[in-house]
């Protein structure tokens, strides 16, 4: 598979702080991708970067083998951030207008639809939308923009249960009928599992983790039961958590389980659960939290 956004080494520093450090990420063609973290953990500021709005102080990104240089916002790319700023004099169809000239692949017929099925009338001023409208504007140009690499900042925001579904599912229907990359940075983990196929999660600045949703569905357990069986069951897998309470204790591991590790749970009462990637994700940022493995990035 061809790669289609490569960063290595980002560095950002705003004053002492480092808001991105070391941060390496590679996204590949025609996959869909989920960037989590907590809050100020650095998903704006590298997103930003990846679009051309702000610069590295360190490092290097591509986007389809081609540098981004000072100053340049790549045509392959359509970044769409509820925290960006809309004019509010301008009409919904002069935005998509200005998106369809940036945008050499636009679908104006897909546009069209997307105005119709989410009811944006396409003469109203930006500043009269409410704000769910505006996030649905901007998804709606993220997905007629039909770019190589369309990336979403927090595209929940603002929008009902049942709109979120609805724009889910129908990224996921046109994704399937033109494939292309996207990358979509939520706190709404659960929601868009069943939408991402990789994920990568991010932690002051730097890339924690990354590997496939399935990997997790199969291999994130919650373990319970007495603390001398858990301390001997878990002696020989990779352990995210853990917290005692009188005897017994709690257990998150990222380990596969063999028919044998789940027949000698059984044997010593350990009970066993799969873990959703929203507790997974909780449970991992509560051991760097608790144990103090989360720091301030600071040179
Ligand atoms: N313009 C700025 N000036 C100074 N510090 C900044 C600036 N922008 C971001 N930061 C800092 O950089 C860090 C990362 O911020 P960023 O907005 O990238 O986080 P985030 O992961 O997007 O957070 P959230 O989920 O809350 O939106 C934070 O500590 C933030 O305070």
């Amino acid at each position: 598979m061809k790669t289609i956004l490569e960063c290595k080494n980002l560095l950002k520093r705003y004053g002492k702080h480092n808001a991105l450090i070391n941060l390496d990420l590679t996204l590949q063609e025609n996959t869909i991708y989920g960037l989590f973290g907590c809050n100020g953990a650095g998903k704006t500021t590298l997103l930003n970067m990846i679009s051309g709005n702000i610069f590295p102080d360190r490092g290097v990104i591509n986007v389809n083998e081609k540098r981004l240089n000072y100053g340049d916002s790549s045509k392959e790319i359509c970044y769409i951030s509820e925290k960006q700023y809309y004019f509010s004099g301008v009409k919904v169809i002069d935005l998509l207008e200005l998106a369809a000239a940036f945008h050499n692949r636009w679908d104006w017929n897909f546009a069209n639809q997307l105005l119709k099925e989410f009811k944006l009338n396409p003469q109203q001023k930006i500043g009269q939308l409410s704000r769910g409208m505006k996030t649905i504007l901007g998804n709606t140009i993220g997905l007629a923009s039909r770019a190589p690499l369309t990336i979403y900042d927090e595209p929940e925001i603002g929008l009902d249960v049942l709109m979120r579904e609805k724009f889910y599912r129908i990224l996921i229907d046109d994704y399937s009928n033109n494939p292309r990359t996207i990358l979509l940075s939520t706190h709404l983990i659960d929601e868009v599992t069943k939408v991402i196929e990789h994920f990568f999660i991010i932690e002051s600045g730097t890339i924690l983790l990354k590997d496939a949703v399935e990997n997790i569905c199969i291999s994130s357990h919650l373990l319970t039961g007495n603390r001398t069986e858990i301390e001997k069951f878990t002696s020989d897998k990779q352990v995210i958590y853990q917290e005692s309470y009188g005897k017994g204790m709690l257990t998150v591991i990222y380990d596969l389980l063999t028919e044998e590790d789940k027949r000698r749970a059984k044997i010593d009462n350990i009970s066993v659960e799969r873990l959703s990637l929203q507790k997974f994700f909780a449970y991992l940022l509560e051991r760097r939290e608790s144990s103090g493995e989360r720091t301030e990035n600071s040179i």
